[in-house]
This record gives structure tokens, sequence and C-alpha cells, in this order.
């Protein structure tokens, strides 16, 4: 549905040149919501605003629909952009009209007959549950309700790909959470295809399918959310990853355990999803070794409608029988394991 091929983007600005996005290489699946996460600078606006051209890249290739919006005339691509819906961070509404007349300017921009706009500003409005509020201006919603103006509004030339650019970086977690609820349904309901733009792994775990993971202007690490959730690879993901799983371990903890059994307790974080999330796993590795557990974290999520839990345990006991009991439980499947730094580290990989 959406290709990126090899794209960069370089500004020009008084300093010299800026290289805001490097080699760049997406494929979005119809029907998908992938969601693309970075620090700020990262150039995440950037590589959004070049999904439509709104932003021209320096290099490279953005097809959408098996059409290379980098090859077309001005005219084919203002075409090309009605199947491309865009919100924003600060809705963008024109604040002289009304609800309803934002959303009817792009029709009426598109050339849609009069007798026509009515009736689909109705039904759009309807569809973002602002039914009652298209006489009001903009000035007199609230930014979830702003923030649905510009969804309906982005929705008007029945798009098949929306972009959202940190649509709800300004909203509170309720009413992001209403938001992101609205772009799912409206995924599911219309087929449509969602790219979003966010600095908040929380907004990627509640509503994406995908995620790519973007610093210095290139993607460090992309694939399927619960996949990037279990076994993130680069330290941007990570620290990410720990504000949604908050799965640290206090340093107070982290000391009484080193300093209580030098060298004996271990400290290990383990993920675990899917079937293995229900399996009584600490209390059959006990019996099977003998090693002491003491659970000082546990924590059961569910991603994409999987489960996902964390626990993290100090064990103690003989030093051999430790290591043997870590070796077993990574062998299990569905069960990825990681010895905390702070305690003996032990090498998984033989
Ligand atoms: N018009 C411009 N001229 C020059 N440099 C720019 C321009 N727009 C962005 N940049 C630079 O390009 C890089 C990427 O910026 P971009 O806004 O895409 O990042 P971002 O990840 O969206 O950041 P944020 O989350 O803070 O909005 C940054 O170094 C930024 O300073």
């Amino acid at each position: 549905m959406i290709e990126v091929h090899n794209l960069d983007k370089v500004y020009q600005s008084e300093e010299g040149p800026v290289n805001a996005l490097e080699g760049i290489d997406l494929e979005i699946d119809e029907g998908e919501i992938f969601g693309i996460i970075g620090p700020s600078g990262a150039g995440k606006s950037t590589l959004i605003r070049c999904l439509n051209l709104l932003e021209r890249p320096t290099r490279g290739q953005v097809i959408i629909d098996d059409k290379d919006l980098t090859d077309l005339t001005i005219s084919q691509l203002r075409e090309a952009r009605k199947e491309i819906g865009m919100i924003f961070q600060n809705f963008n509404l024109l604040n002289s009209r009304t609800v309803a007349e934002n959303v009817a300017f792009c029709l009426e921009i598109a050339g849609e007959k009069k007798e026509d706009i009515n009736p689909k500003v109705k039904r759009l409005l309807k569809l973002v549950g602002l039914a009652d509020k298209a006489d009001n201006y903009p000035s007199q919603l609230s930014g979830g309700q702003q923030q649905r103006v510009g969804i309906a509004r982005a929705l008007a030339n029945d798009p098949k790909v929306l972009l959202c650019d940190e649509a709800t970086s300004s909203l509170d977690p309720e009413t992001t959470h209403s938001i992101l609820e609205l772009l799912q349904d409206i995924n599911q309901e219309l087929g449509i295809t969602i790219v979003l733009i966010t600095h908040e792994m929380e907004v990627i775990k509640e509503i994406c399918t995908q995620v790519a993971v973007i610093e210095g202007g290139e993607i460090v690490e992309q694939g399927h959310v619960l996949d990037i959730f279990t076994t993130p690879q680069e330290p941007v993901t990570k620290k990410f990853l720990q504000r949604v799983i908050n799965a640290n371990v206090p340093e107070e903890l982290l000391s009484r355990v080193t300093v209580n059994n030098p060298g004996q307790g271990r400290l290990i974080k383990l993920s675990f999803t899917g079937r293995s999330a229900g399996q009584p796993i600490v209390s059959k590795f006990v019996h099977t070794h003998q090693v002491e557990a003491n659970i000082l974290y546990g924590n059961i999520d569910k991603i994409q409608g999987t489960p996902f839990g964390t626990l993290i345990i100090e064990l103690t006991g003989e030093r051999e029988q430790v290591k043997t009991g870590i070796k077993d439980l990574n062998e299990q499947s569905g069960i990825r394991i990681e010895v905390i730094e702070g305690a003996e580290s032990i090498n998984l990989s033989n």
C-alpha cells in the first residue's frame, strides 16, 4: 500500500545542510495501523510530511497505491493527495468557520456538488461523534472535539490513507484514549490504512500493529508491535519501553540484593507472551531446581489482544543450580530472559 525507498531529506539552513532523513525504507500494508516513534528531532514530522509530499524528499521514492508520488505532475499530485488525509497536533482548523463549514471546506475545494456537501458533512460529523456541534465554532470546543473535527475533515474525500502527525500529543490521557479508539474504529470500519507518528509508546501500544523506531534520521528498528515490546534491540527502543512497562528495579532493591548476597543473588527479568503468560513459570522453576525465587515485580498487560507479562525475580542458591535454572528457563518458548545488571551476569548463549 505504502512503500518508501531509500528516502533522504536534506534541509538547507543558514548554518548549512541538515540531514533530517537518511536511507529510509518502509513498507506498510493495506489496513495496517503503522506507528513511527522517535525522540525529539529524530525526523518523525519530516518523514510523515514526505509521505504526502508536503515536504519533497531530496532523494528516494514514495509509492502509495502503486503511484510514485515523486514522479507526478502538480495536478496529478493534487489528485493523488485526495486519497491521503492528514490530521495535526494543533488541529489546524479555520477559526472563522463553524465545525460543519470546516468539514465542508475540503469538499468545496474538491469541487463536490453543492447538494452533496451537506449530507456528507452530516454523515462525517455523526461518524466522529459531533452531530450536535455542527454550528459551533472551533473555539467553543474542547481539544478532543477539535481533533474530531480534524478527523472528519481528513475523511471528507474518502481517503485510503490517514496520516496522523502527533495527533494526540496536546490532549490529556483520557481524551487521547477516546481519539485513539475513534482512529481504530475508522481503521476497522472503513479499512483506512493509518500511519501515525508519536513520541509516546503508550500510543503505539494501544492501537498500532507495526512500529518503526527512528533516531537521528534513520529507522533503527521495526517490526510487529508485540515483537518489539518483548525483544527490543536498540537502546532508544528500550528507553521508550521503560516508560510504559515500568519494570525497572528500584536502586535500593538492587543494592539490597547485592549487599546481602554478594556474588549469590541474581536478578532476572522474564518477559513472556501468549500462552506462556498464563503458565505457573516460577513455581515450576522452584520445584525443578534447588533455587529460591523471590518475586520483586510482576505485571501482565495486553498488546494487540495478546497477554504480555513481565516478572523480575531474585534467585538465590548454589551458583551452578542458579545458572542451570536460568538456562532452562531461557530454552522455554515464549519466554525471554534478561539478567539484570548489578547481579553477576550469566552468558545465556552457551
Ligand atoms: N525547515 C527546516 N529547516 C532546517 N532544518 C529543519 C527543518 N525542519 C526540521 N529540521 C531539522 O530536521 C531534523 C528533524 O526534524 P523533525 O521536525 O522532522 O523531527 P521530529 O522527530 O518530528 O521532532 P519533534 O518530535 O521535536 O517534532 C531536526 O534536526 C530539525 O531541526
